[in-house]
Parts: structure tokens; C-alpha cells; sequence
């Protein structure tokens, strides 16, 4: 069963409903462009099937290495950049108890996941090899292609950490690969050094691929239920790859109105959340959505706020600034706990007006206040909402946020399943790091930083 919800109602005075739903006809020929694989990028759309191809094999493998890792290890580094570790994140942060980290593994019931190879700083690297150092602990190394220079260099001191730690042997049956199946540095480094692997299929992309072992063995150890977020997946792939109506296909009205917003002049989309623990579902929903459509000068830019924390910095911007946003709130209708506002007899700050009341009940009132004065500010919002935060609900999110992702890059006619614009910065990274075979854009680069 699906229960994401989509409303657009909080358009209206912004685009019309005619507007949105002009774009009708079109979804429906992308839909099957999609499913028929003969539009942009078609060699890449693997991830459409993953929630029916992920089968009992393939979740009975991850999860009997997601127990062996638990039993061996207190941390469970987690080594990628981009889409080969957003996707984890994000699942897992929703999921987790905010403070795991200070919780006992006996609490958590699982090892602690950390995250390496997501930067290139010295100080954090040190940093966690210093915790590292005190806990026993095991790593997955996920780069699809292999050959990406955080991940490899985050990998190289880390592994050189597990092996004096540990001695070779037993370091090894710490890593598991996840890589393509034949190519790349860190696949030849797997076969050379005889680690586990799995594998990132050919036709899914980095950013599309957390149904794939990159994001389910991370979760698995995490000790989520993977089993329950592919059910999720495939409920949303059934509906999403079927219903050819607006008002059947959330991916089709989302796809249809943040278009509407672009085409009406609003050319930045502020993912908003009202909690922490979704802060890396919207930075996966970055990626996701900057690297499929910014490219030919065009695109929706993809910001993201955390409130009510950011209404206290960037809420200024947003109910005043240019008036070049629309939002999208992700409202979650059911907390995980249940906290109340006690009742004070001195009243002394004031407060006995919301005493007894659930805080999900005032943080729902703050939504929705915020949500009418963004919208008086000339800020049109969207909102998708779950009942609650699940496997099963996260499983359906990032299904459609994926397939309306492909829809919406189709409608601004890009091919939403590349990233050329990536390869700029690696270029001049590796020719002023001396890379052989750099030599003659070095010498340009330097002289222009003299
Ligand atoms: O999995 P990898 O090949 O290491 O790629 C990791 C990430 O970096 C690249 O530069 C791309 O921009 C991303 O789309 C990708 O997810």
C-alpha cells in the first residue's frame, strides 16, 4: 500500500490548475519512454526494476553479513561520496534514534555508522581514526566507478589503519567492496586483495542506486529492516509506473508542478523538513535532483532547511528575500515518541498555553503557520506527506522522488542520468596535483593562481 501524499493546493493564486495539469499528456508519453527505455540516458535506468529484481537471495546475503559485521564490530565505516553514500545516510539518519551515537551498542542493537571518503579533510579523517583506535570496527568501501579520489584516498589511510590493527588477514574479512562488476581501481584492489564484494549494476547510476547493496547493506547493518524498504519501493514502483492520471501519480503532480513553478519564474526549490532527523534525505534529494537536471544552462536549483531551527536564519530570506522559491515540505503526520509540555504552576515563562500538548502537536501548529505566511510572502508551497517515518515509508519517498526525478528531467528536456559538469573540478584537482598525463593544464592552472 502507498500513503504518500501530495498536495498543491498552497499553488493556487501562483500557477493555475490548468497549468499543472497541462503537462498531463506529456508524463504520460515520459512514463513510457521510462518503462519502454528509449528516451535520454536509456542505458541507465536499471533502478526503475530494483525493487522487484531485489530478491530473497540478494536481501538473505546482505543480511547474514549485515549480523557477522554486528558480531565483529562496534563502528561501521562507511566509505563513498555522492551517491554512494547519500542514499544510506539519508535512510539511516531517519531511522536512527538522533543521539545513536551516544547510545551503548547493546542500546542501538547494532554498530554505530560512520561515514569516511564523503571529504577530503585532514581533520577529519584524523578525528575518526583517533575514535577508530578505541572501538573494534569493520568498513564498506562503495564507489561505483571505482576510480573516485575522495573515497580512494579516505580507503588508502583506512585500510592501512585496519590491517595494523587487525594484521591483513582478518583486516580483509573486515572490507566488503561494493564496485562494478569488471572495472575500475577498487575492483582490480578487491580481487587483488581478495575482499568481498558486491555490486553497482552497469545501468544504475550513482544517485539512483540505494536500492542496490551501496544503500542496503549500510542500512541492513545499521539494523533496519531492508526487507520492509524494498516492499516500500516496489508498492511506490507499482503505482508510479502505472497510474497515467494527475490525480492517480504523485510523481506525476510533483513532476508537473515544480515544473509549473520554473515555467512561472521561481526557479529555486527549498526542500524543507521540520525534523533533524531528515536532514540527509534532503541532502540525498540534492544530489539527486541537482546532478539529473542542472546541465544546458537549466535546471530548479535544490536548497534545503531545517525547521523550525533555519526559521531562525533562513526564514528571513525565504518571507522576504527574492522572490525566486517555491517549497516543498515533507510533513510527517505521526512522531516516533511521545513527549508533552509539562503544566507549571507559576506560569513563569508563559508557556501553560501549550501545556499538555504533544510537541509534535506544536511543532505541527509551527508547519502550519509557516507554511500560510511563506505562501502570503509570495512563496508557493508543495507538501508530501507520510504518515510516519518507516522502512516501509522511506522505501515509497525515495521511489518517487527517483521516478519523478526522471520525469521532471524529461519534461525540461535534459538527459536526467548524467553529470558531465562533475569531471570540471577533478580535472583541475588532478593537473594541480601533479597527476601524470596532467602536465600541460598544470603549468596553465598554476600560472592562473599566481
Ligand atoms: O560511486 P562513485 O563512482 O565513486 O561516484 C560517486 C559520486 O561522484 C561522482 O563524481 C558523481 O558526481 C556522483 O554522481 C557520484 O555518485
Amino acid at each position: 500500500m502507498v500513503d504518500l501524499k501530495i498536495n498543491t493546493d498552497k499553488l493556487e493564486g501562483f500557477v493555475s490548475k490548468a497549468a499543472i495539469y497541462s503537462y498531463q499528456q506529456q508524463l504520460v508519453l515520459h512514463q513510457e519512454t521510462l518503462l519502454n527505455k528509449t528516451g535520454k540516458g536509456n542505458d541507465f535506468l536499471g533502478w526503475i526494476t530494483l525493487p522487484d529484481e531485489t530478491n530473497e537471495a540478494m536481501l538473505g546475503s546482505i543480511m547474514q553479513d549485515a549480523r557477522e559485521i554486528a558480531a565483529m564490530a562496534d563502528i561501521y565505516v562507511v566509505v563513498g561520496i555522492g551517491g554512494s553514500y547519500l542514499g544510506a545516510r539519508a535512510v539511516i539518519e531517519a531511522l536512527h534514534h538522533n543521539f545513536a551515537g551516544l547510545l551503548t551498542k547493546q542500546e542501538r542493537k547494532a554498530p554505530l555508522i560512520v561515514y569516511a571518503g564523503n571529504n577530503i579533510s585532514e581533520d577529519y579523517l584524523a578525528d575518526l581514526m583517533d575514535v577508530l583506535d578505541r572501538y573494534d570496527y569493520a568498513m564498506t568501501v562503495i564507489s561505483k566507478s571505482g576510480t573516485t579520489t575522495e573515497p580512494a584516498i579516505a580507503f588508502r589511510v583506512l585500510r592501512r589503519h585496519l590491517e595494523q590493527k587487525y594484521g591483513k588477514d582478518e583486516a580483509c574479512r573486515r572490507i566488503i567492496a561494493i564496485t562494478d562488476k569488471s572495472r575500475g581501481a577498487l575492483k582490480n584492489l578487491a580481487d587483488a586483495e581478495g575482499y568481498k564484494t558486491y555490486v553497482v549494476p552497469d545501468d544504475v547510476g550513482g544517485r539512483y542506486s540505494v536500492l542496490t547493496p551501496v544503500g542496503l547493506l549500510p542500512i541492513a547493518v545499521a539494523g533496519f529492516d531492508i526487507r520492509r524498504f524494498v516492499e516500500g519501493a516496489r508498492a511506490m514502483k507499482q503505482l508510479v509506473t502505472t497510474a497515467k492520471t494527475m490525480d492517480e501519480n504523485p510523481a506525476f503532480l510533483y513532476a508537473a508542478a515544480r515544473n509549473a513553478m520554473y515555467a512561472s519564474g521561481k526557479p529555486v526549490e527549498i526542500m524543507v523538513n521540520y525534523q533533524p532527523s531528515l536532514i540527509y534525505i534532503t541532502e540525498w534529494w540534492k544530489q539527486l535532483y541537482g546532478e539529473s537536471e542542472g546541465k544546458q544552462n537549466r535546471g530548479i536549483f535544490p536548497a534545503g532547511v531545517s525547521f523550525t531551527t533555519d526559521l531562525h536564519s533562513m526564514g528571513q530570506y525565504v518571507q522576504e528575500g527574492l522572490r525566486i522559491i517555491f517549497e516543498t515540505v515533507l510533513s510527517i503526520e505521526k512522531p516516533k515518541r511521545d513527549l508533552t509540555v509539562p503544566a507549571e504552576t507559576d506560569d513563569a515563562d508563559g508557556l501553560n498555553f501549550v501545556a499538555g500538548k504533544r510537541l509534535h502537536e506544536v511543532n505541527r501548529q509551527a508547519e502550519l503557520g509557516t507554511l500560510l505566511a511563506h505562501v502570503d510572502g509570495q512563496v508557493p508551497n508543495i507538501v508530501i506527506s507520510l504518515p510516519q517515518i518507516n522502512e516501509h515509508t522511506l522505501g515509497q519517498l525515495l521511489y518517487f522522488y527517483e521516478f519523478a526525478c526522471a520525469l521532471s528531467g524529461y519534461l525540461l528536456d535534459v538527459n536526467p542520468f548524467d553529470q558531465p559538469g562533475v569531471e570540471a573540478y577533478k580535472k583541475n584537482m588532478f593537473a594541480l596535483l601533479g597527476k601524470p598525463g596532467f602536465e600541460k593544464q598544470t603549468e596553465e592552472l598554476r600560472k592562473r593562481l599566481q
